[in-house]
């Protein structure tokens, strides 16, 4: 066990990218919304690159296929929200699949009864039906959403939430994700944090995160649970 694993005693989860690679129904949603707005679709990589600050950020960035674009609330971009909600509602759980190894760690973790919360930007009304389709929803003991607390992450509202309500210090919850926005969230927190190579976040690498893992199973060891 490492100097950082030492004194975890309880573990906070990014969803997409991190948990699950939700790509594929994240990207028909937009590609339809873009669709209504009479757009042509974009790759899923594209779409991809768009992720990690939320839903509206999301649609915004869509539409205008921009990294730039913030959702202002313009008449286009609401349109652009009600689509991509109601076409996203309508197939959370198509593609999306768990990474390797994620359910048997987290199975293990509970099993290990290590306090377990799910802190992501995606909004309470996809984060909590997914939940349920991925047959995940009882396995953490606090589910922070992009609309839970006043700000995401990279806020760091979203874990000092998630360690009050588990009753552990935010020094002792290690946050595991795949964006910048994880790493500065649990940062900001006082959390340990661990990026994952695999998600949607670009040159994880140079997120210094405490250490960055190439599969969701290196969490036992890091944990020290294999
Ligand atoms: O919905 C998003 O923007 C990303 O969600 P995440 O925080 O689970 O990566
Ligand atoms: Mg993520």
């Amino acid at each position: 066990m490492n100097e950082a694993s030492m004194s975890i005693i309880a573990c906070a989860f990014d969803l997409d990218g991190t948990l699950v690679d939700s790509i594929h129904d994240l990207a028909r949603a937009a590609n339809l919304a873009r669709a209504d707005a009479g757009l042509s679709p974009l790759e899923s990589d594209r779409v991809a690159s768009f992720v990690g600050d939320g839903a509206a950020s999301l649609v915004a960035r869509v539409l205008a296929d921009s990294h730039d674009a913030e959702y202002t609330g313009s008449d286009i971009q609401r349109e652009g929200m009600l689509s991509f909600n109601a076409h996203y509602l309508a197939g959370l759980h198509i593609a999306t699949r768990f990474y390797p190894k994620v359910l048997a760690t987290l199975h293990l973790l509970r099993e290990r009864q290590v306090p377990l919360a799910l802190v992501t930007n995606k909004p309470e009304r996809f984060t909590l039906p997914l939940l349920r389709e991925l047959g995940i929803d009882t396995h953490f003991d606090v589910v922070v959403a992009g609309d839970t607390v006043s700000n995401k992450k990279p806020s760091a509202d979203p874990l000092l939430y998630a360690a009050s309500r588990l009753n552990v210090p935010t020094s002792q919850l290690l946050m595991v994700g795949d964006s910048i926005n994880d790493v500065l969230s649990a940062r900001a927190a006082g959390c340990p944090v661990l990026a994952v190579s695999y998600g949607y976040g670009s040159d994880v690498e140079s997120l210094n995160a405490d250490a960055v893992i190439h599969s969701f199973a290196d969490l036992c060891e890091f944990l020290d649970l294999a």
